[in-house]
């Protein structure tokens, strides 16, 4: 695992947005994997840039959803689904047929999931996937405990999720679903490179957990310990609670700048 130590949200952004630049010049119908929340958002920002400069073609590349919420419909402000068509892909001009996502409002969320899990396999699988962290240490929306071999399934959001993400629904904890589709840490683990973005004090304590912590399903996002690809980019904040941050910033101070993150 790698981790990089960044001044801020939008060197995190700017970054991360240059290794995706990097891959879709290398491979324009690259698969990335987008996450939501306000942490990639600088992502987003910089990557769009980078598009309307010319730096970038996006004209052939594909995005896939790393998580939804149950029973809310599509067209929901607040739908994920509805936040990666206003976040990414009209920013960085993807049509929809470019886009894959669970079906969050399907009669059948089992099928759905298994047919979500299905899909990206039968897409080639993801080339990049984008993650943020729950204060909790979730990935997607895997909770503490999350099976380490999860594939995409429903599950249940605790407290502190619902919580965390009353913000996006107007303050209002009970309006936060309690049921999400998530893809498995398993299945997580399977995109070809992993990036965490984690900005802020209020993540500290989840990035220790990940980074030097244990391996162990009590903070799911601690499999990324398992991937031969992760990167992670933390703020100084973020990177407040880490033992080994001093050797984390000498070594990418002396990495070679042809290997990228
Ligand atoms: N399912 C999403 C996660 O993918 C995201 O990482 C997390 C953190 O969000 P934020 O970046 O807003 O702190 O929120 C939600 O729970």
């Amino acid at each position: 695992m790698e981790v990089v130590i960044v001044p801020d949200a939008k060197a995190g952004g700017e970054l991360i947005a240059g290794a995706m630049a990097q891959l879709l010049r290398r491979k324009p119908d690259a698969l990335l994997g987008v996450a939501t929340g306000s942490t990639p958002l600088p992502v987003y920002q910089a990557l769009a840039d980078q598009v309307r400069s010319g730096a970038v073609d996006t004209s052939r590349a594909r995005i896939a959803q790393l998580d939804e919420y149950v029973g809310l419909p599509a067209d929901h402000p607040e739908s994920y689904r509805s936040v990666v068509r206003r976040e990414v892909l009209e920013p960085l001009g993807i049509g929809p047929d470019a886009f894959m996502g669970p079906d969050g409002s399907a009669e059948d969320v089992q099928a759905a999931c298994e047919a979500y899990d299905k899909a990206l396999g039968e897409a080639g699988g993801i080339d990049l996937q984008l993650l943020g962290i729950g204060t909790d240490g979730h990935i997607g929306f895997n909770e503490p405990c999350s099976s380490l071999v999860s594939r995409t399934r429903i599950k249940t959001l605790t407290e502190q999720t619902r919580a965390d993400n009353a913000r996006f629904f107007e303050g209002d904890v009970d309006q936060v679903p309690h049921h999400v589709i998530t893809q498995g840490i398993g299945t997580i683990l399977e995109a070809r490179h992993l990036v965490l973005l984690a900005t802020g004090e209020g993540k500290a304590d989840a990035i220790a957990a990940t980074v030097e912590g244990p391996l162990a399903a009590v903070c799911p996002a601690s499999a990324l310990q398992l991937h031969p690809h992760a990167t992670v980019v933390v703020d100084e904040a973020a990177a407040g609670k880490l033992k080994f941050a001093d050797y984390f910033r000498h070594a990418y101070v002396n990495k070679p700048d042809w290997q990228g993150i």
